[in-house]
């Protein structure tokens, strides 16, 4: 199971992997926006030194043609690093786009599915992964569990080597709901995980612990021996 930052605010990245068992963050364009107007290279290099090269980054390309969304995925590889997943609209230019950069071997991520037909052509071209919008899907009253149950069949059926990673979450319920529905891979802002852990009834558990603990002990922690 795959689990992703999608954030480019790196004192959150910094601060939040170590904790967390992240295996790569994602971005787009909106998400950047909340950065301000960042150095965008030297900011996703930074990024990139901070998760290391074991885990994976999926960086979005601009353009809306096929070519210059090559020649923009090519951009990212030179100027972030070569191991980086342009992501790229499951347009038809977005397509085409895909097909030539997996045959120049190129990490691909498909973004901004909200059907099965987007999903099933993206299979189709070999991208690495796959990203369904499962908030936007659902406010679209799309099927969305469906939908990716539906793609993990296919590309368990035709032994593709896609991997689908659910992105879009407005709660922690979606991200739960995505894996069921067979997602490989979750991607996510911190603030969703973090809400999780900080329930109420959570904390008051762990501190019952420790006061019936203390009630008998009289202290709070383990003895030494
Ligand atoms: O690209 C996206 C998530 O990775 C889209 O998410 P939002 O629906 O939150 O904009």
């Amino acid at each position: 199971m795959d689990i992703l930052f999608d954030t480019a605010n790196l004192d959150d990245i910094e601060r939040l992997t170590p904790i967390y068992p992240v295996t790569g963050v994602t971005t787009n364009p909106s998400i950047l926006k909340k950065e301000g107007k960042v150095d965008f290279y030297p900011h996703f290099r930074r990024l990139r030194e901070i998760i290391g090269k074991e885990r994976t980054l999926h960086v979005q390309v601009l353009a809306k043609d096929a070519q210059g969304m090559i020649d923009d995925a090519h951009r990212l590889l030179d100027k972030i690093d070569d191991q980086v997943y342009p992501k790229i609209p499951t347009t038809e230019a977005g397509i085409a786009a895909m097909r030539h950069l997996k045959e120049e071997g190129v990490n691909v991520t498909a973004t901004a599915i909200y059907s099965k037909t987007q999903g099933f052509l993206a299979i189709a071209t070999g991208v690495d992964y796959l990203a369904p919008y499962y908030n936007r899907m659902q406010a679209l009253d799309i099927d969305t569990k469906g939908t990716l149950t539906a793609l993990a069949g296919f590309i368990k059926r035709f032994d593709a080597p896609s991997k689908i990673m659910a992105a879009s979450f407005k709660n922690i319920v979606q991200v739960s709901h995505a894996l069921e529905a067979g997602a490989d891979a979750v991607t996510l802002s911190p603030k969703l995980l973090r809400q999780a852990l900080s329930v109420p009834d959570i904390t008051h558990a762990v501190d019952v612990f420790i006061e019936d603990w203390e009630s008998v002990y009289g202290t709070r922690t383990l003895p030494e021996d």
